[in-house]
């Protein structure tokens, strides 16, 4: 699945970086192009895969190139002044050969928070394809103005783009461990999880495509009619007598028939699949609340096992209570690891979603308090000023 890749901010710029690596380490093809925004110039300085052609910086008028300090109100004021500057970041990029957009954004801070729903609308109203965001959450410890912004956000990325895919700082760094030290491993499993996803049913290096492979049409109608979704990954490495591919318990054993082998690829199949969805999510949520799904199991040909595949398409679809559970195959000949990944999509009940809305409604309603205290004592120092004067009079 061809996209075309925007990233947003600190985060969004961070998380397309990875993606782009990721793409060139698995010899990959699916990013037509990538452009980066942001509100702060040193942000843009410190990517690194992205074309320096293609690091846009806006809002220069008013904050200068030194960012918005988490003010995802005026990033979004911001982006909507420059909105065709925005815009331009598409000029030169072959647009016609994606099959959808992706926008990156981390949601707790001002840039990517404010301005990411922003570019989604504007697009939206110029190209045909669709629009999918990558949300980033805030971590609960990153503080509550952080879940604010992230709850007033996430609404709004949901309501102009076509999805969004979630990913949860709070559910990936370790417990005690600083979110920022590790945003370069959380990085790291959410490309992989979307690099699957889109390099399925693209033809590889080889030329080989599977007997059912997952195709672009497929992604998309799995993330057809909006929503927020979440994406579950396992792998079980091959044993190193496979080579990376024939391995047979039959041939060890000095032939017979190719039973053991099927046994052990509906074993690891249907294994990682359940490891991928009761396992951590990119999103913590009830898996069945989601609406939707597909599976895209991966790996060397002759373990892609279509009687397994069939099995752990229909177990997802008992565990979401769904009936529109798609699956299929992503054959890589040079793999040493069976992988199996579920999108979920169309989540409708997740605790850290609801977390981050009831701190952000606090946070809000709190902010509101303050600017009328505020306010008041204003009043109220205006009203003794007016005594004075008029003691004075
Ligand atoms: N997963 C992940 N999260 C990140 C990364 N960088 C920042 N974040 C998270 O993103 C949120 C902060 O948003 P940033 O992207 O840094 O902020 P910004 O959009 O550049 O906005 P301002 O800096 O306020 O102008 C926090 O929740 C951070 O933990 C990253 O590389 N990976």
């Amino acid at each position: 699945m061809k996209v075309l890749c925007f990233g947003v901010g600190q985060a969004g710029g961070n998380v397309l970086d990875a993606l782009l690596r990721y793409e060139q380490r698995t010899n990959a093809d699916y990013v037509v192009d990538a452009v980066a925004y942001n509100t702060a110039s040193a942000d843009l300085r410190g990517l690194d895969l992205v074309p320096e052609e293609n690091r846009i910086l806006f809002g220069a008028d008013e904050v200068s190139g030194h960012g918005v300090g988490a003010d995802n109100e005026l990033a979004a004021e911001l982006a909507e002044r420059d909105s065709r500057q925005l815009l331009r970041g598409t000029d030169g990029a072959p647009t016609s050969t994606a099959d959808a957009f992706l926008i990156f954004a981390g949601l707790g801070g001002g840039t990517g928070s404010g301005a990411a729903p922003v570019l989604a609308k504007h697009l939206n109203r110029v190209y045909e394809q669709p629009i999918y965001g990558v949300g980033i959450l805030p971590a609960a410890d990153e503080g509550a103005l952080y879940s604010r912004n992230a709850a007033r956000s996430l609404k709004g990325f949901v309501d102009v783009t076509d999805h969004v895919f979630a990913f949860d700082n709070g559910a990936w760094a370790e417990s005690g461990e600083d979110v920022a030290a590790a945003h370069e491993s959380m990085n790291e499993e959410l490309v992989r999880r979307l690099g699957i996803l889109l390099a399925s049913g693209e033809v590889g290096e080889s030329g080989s495509v599977g007997e059912s492979v997952v195709d672009s049409s497929e992604v998309i109608n799995t993330l057809r009619g909006g929503g927020i979704s979440t994406i579950g990954y396992a792998a079980s490495e091959l044993p190193e007598s496979d080579g990376g591919g024939g391995f047979s318990i039959s041939g060890l054993l000095g032939g017979g028939s190719s039973s053991a082998d099927e046994l052990d690829s509906i074993n690891r199949i249907t294994t990682q699949t359940r490891k991928a969805v009761l396992g951590r999510l990119t999103l913590p949520c009830d898996v069945d609340s989601a609406s939707r799904g597909l599976v895209v199991v991966s790996g060397p040909p002759e373990w892609l096992n279509r009687k397994a595949i069939e099995r752990s398409r229909t177990w997802v679809e008992e565990q979401t209570g769904s009936m529109e559970v798609r699956g299929g195959d992503y054959p890589l000949p040079e793999s040493n690891h069976v992988g199996v990944l579920v999108l979920l999509g169309d989540v409708s009940r997740s605790d850290r979603v609801a977390e981050v809305r009831s701190t952000g409604v606090e946070a809000e309603r709190a902010r509101r308090q303050r600017d009328a205290d505020a306010a008041a004592s204003e009043d109220k120092t205006e009203a003794v000023v007016d005594d004075r004067l008029d003691s004075l009079f």
